[in-house]
């Protein structure tokens, strides 16, 4: 039977009454899938809450002497007064906001200019954002349901089913060499700094003898190499150093003709398989609070977005039945069997299933169908058969135009996915975005702690550069310049006396960068820095992130009206003429 299809578009231009229209009313969310086909469930459509800063409905009452914020201005720290006398409320959502600056681990920071006014519509990401997946038990699950599967499916030995988790070893952002057995961190100018070959570290010979040549760089992508980009990865890459060890100890063990790169990719068929067939989400969702962290203030986040009339959506890539269960827990801090549909009011749209990053890619007709939330049946099927979509609009296609014709109206995306969500969204569709990085927390509370570290640590670079440029003049001096013999044995000694000086900067500075780097992290060091430079994932946040940040929920810690802008650039030849 046909079932009559209805337009799935939202109109963005309702939520925000005070701004004209920006090209077309209604911005439709399609995407082009022949066989991964996006969901979506309809939130009924908004009220349309009256115009005006002050008419805003708040969510969250100020405590009394608190400090209250409108727009992007701070007011007193006196509680706002209405003139009848009443206590009006803070435009925050947490209770945290609106205090002179948000706790440093919680700071939301801000690569490019962003003015939160201009942003109509805020979307998220749900799995690793608005949900946070505790590593200890969910990467955990991934690991074992891997290893099953290994076993079970593809032939490895059975001892592997043994075998422990260390969910502390691997961190975001590096890159595995599928050919050689190698887990690499670099830079951001792609020079491999750190690199292990199963867990063992390659001397500084074999790491330029694979990696070393400067003149044939490698571009260290798919399908040589793969980017532990997601904090899914964890445990595929942890598990992939584990059997490079095991094979290289035990040559034979593994199934006949299965070398470095072979064994990478029954892992991640392994892994892909967890992720499909039920191994994880059954578990998650029978039991969520054991795998995601509970955030009290995802909803009175999503509350003060829609308060302040912007349209709020989901892009997931889980489907939705399981999608059901994770915002139900979030939201309502529901299990299964009490699971209902009063989180999607927090939402516009909600589209699950959205086989991201190709959802914003795709510019041909889309198939994107409306489930319905109690079967979770696609409706506008025919007998199981997707039918084609009436229009011919894109996300990318409505969204570009609408960027061209009015680019002060913005969509905002906060995902956890550099890639996935992060940069096909801005490159594509021209989307501002926010990336969710939890690392964050700790990275900058230790990169407080080790401030005077740090200092000292550039106080020995310069040491050093300052000693070997008096040994270069000596030498010059001492090839080239007519010297008797007294100011020729003085000069050399003075060399060596330098070259001494120079041994122990560089050992001392070489100890303490790697005592800095282990503070963050015993293998790898600072998740954003390869030595003294910006790591390569860095480098990704700073290129495609607008706005970054340790949790999505810092968002309630500002106002929703805030003007986020970045810090000043410096070059080189800045550095020591200002301040910093
Ligand atoms: N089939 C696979 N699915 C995977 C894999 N890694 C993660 N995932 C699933 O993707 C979504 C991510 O959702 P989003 O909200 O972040 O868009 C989630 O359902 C994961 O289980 C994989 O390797 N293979
Ligand atoms: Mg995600």
């Amino acid at each position: 039977m046909r079932i009559p299809k209805r337009p799935v578009s939202f109109c963005l231009s309702l939520f925000s009454p005070e701004f004209p229209r920006p090209l077309d009313s209604r911005i439709s969310f399609y995407s082009g899938f022949h066989y991964k086909t996006p969901h979506f469930s309809f939130a009924k459509p908004k009220q349309i809450h009256s115009t005006g800063v002050n008419q805003l409905h708040m969510s969250y009452m100020v405590d009394k002497g608190q400090k209250a914020v409108l727009g992007d201005k701070r007011l007193s720290s006196e509680p706002m007064e209405s003139s009848d006398g009443v206590q009006e409320p803070c435009i925050w959502s947490s209770p945290e906001g609106g205090k002179d600056e948000a706790e440093l681990g919680k700071q939301i920071f801000c690569n490019r200019s962003l003015n939160m006014r201009n942003i109509i519509a805020v979307g998220f990401d749900m799995d690793y954002t608005l949900a946070q997946y505790k590593p200890e038990t969910f990467e955990k699950l991934a690991y074992k349901g891997t290893i099953e599967k290994l076993v079970s499916n593809l032939g490895y030995p059975e001892e592997l089913l043994g075998w422990t988790f260390n969910w502390k070893y691997m961190v975001r952002g590096l890159v595995v060499d599928k050919k050689r057995g190698n887990i690499l961190k670099m830079d951001r100018h792609k020079y491999v700094k750190v690199a292990y070959h199963g867990f063992r570290e390659l001397t500084k010979e074999e790491k330029v003898g694979s990696y070393g040549n400067t003149l044939i760089r490698d571009a260290f992508d798919e399908p040589d190499y793969a980017l532990i980009d997601t904090l899914f990865s964890l445990a595929e890459a942890y598990l992939f150093a584990q059997l490079v060890d095991f094979m290289d100890k035990n040559p034979g063990r593994v199934p006949a003709k299965v070398d470095y790169a072979r064994m990478y990719k029954d892992v991640r068929s392994a892994v892909d398989m967890c992720h499909r067939d039920g191994t994880l989400k059954q578990m998650v969702a029978k039991d969520p609070i054991k795998y995601i962290n509970e955030d009290k203030s995802i909803v009175p986040l999503l509350r003060m977005l829609r308060d302040s009339r912007r349209a709020t959506f989901l892009v997931t890539n889980s489907l939705w039945d399981y999608t059901n269960i994770v915002m139900n827990f979030l939201c309502e801090s529901r299990t299964l069997d009490a699971c209902n549909f009063d989180w999607l009011q927090y939402f516009d749209v909600v589209i699950t299933g959205s086989a991201k990053p190709g959802f914003f890619h795709e510019e041909s007709n889309a198939n994107l169908f409306e489930v319905e939330p109690e079967s979770g049946k696609l409706i506008n099927t025919d007998n199981g058969t997707p039918m084609a979509q009436v229009g011919n609009t894109s996300p990318s296609i409505t969204l570009k135009k609408q960027n061209e014709c009015c680019r002060v109206f913005q969509v905002l995306y906060v995902g956890d996915h550099i890639y996935g969500d992060i940069l096909r969204s801005k490159k594509i569709l021209g989307w501002r975005t926010m990336l969710v990085v939890p690392e964050l927390e700790t990275e900058v509370k230790l990169l407080w702690e080790l401030r005077d570290s740090r200092k000292a640590l550039q106080l020995m670079r310069s040491d050093r550069d300052h000693i070997e440029d008096q040994i270069h003049r000596l030498r010059w001096s001492l090839d080239f310049e007519d010297l008797n013999a007294d100011q020729k044995q003085e000069k050399s000694a003075l060399v060596e006396d330098l070259e001494l000086q120079r041994d122990q900067v560089r050992i001392k500075h070489q100890q303490t960068q790697r005592g800095c780097h282990q503070k963050f992290h015993k293998v790898w060091g600072q998740l954003m820095k390869t030595g003294y430079q910006n790591s390569r994932f860095a480098h990704q946040v700073e290129r495609f992130a607008c706005l970054y940040t340790s949790q999505v929920s810092n968002l309630s810690l500002y106002s929703p009206n805030k003007y986020y802008r970045p810090g000043e650039d410096f070059m080189p030849h800045e550095f020591n003429i200002l301040p910093m």
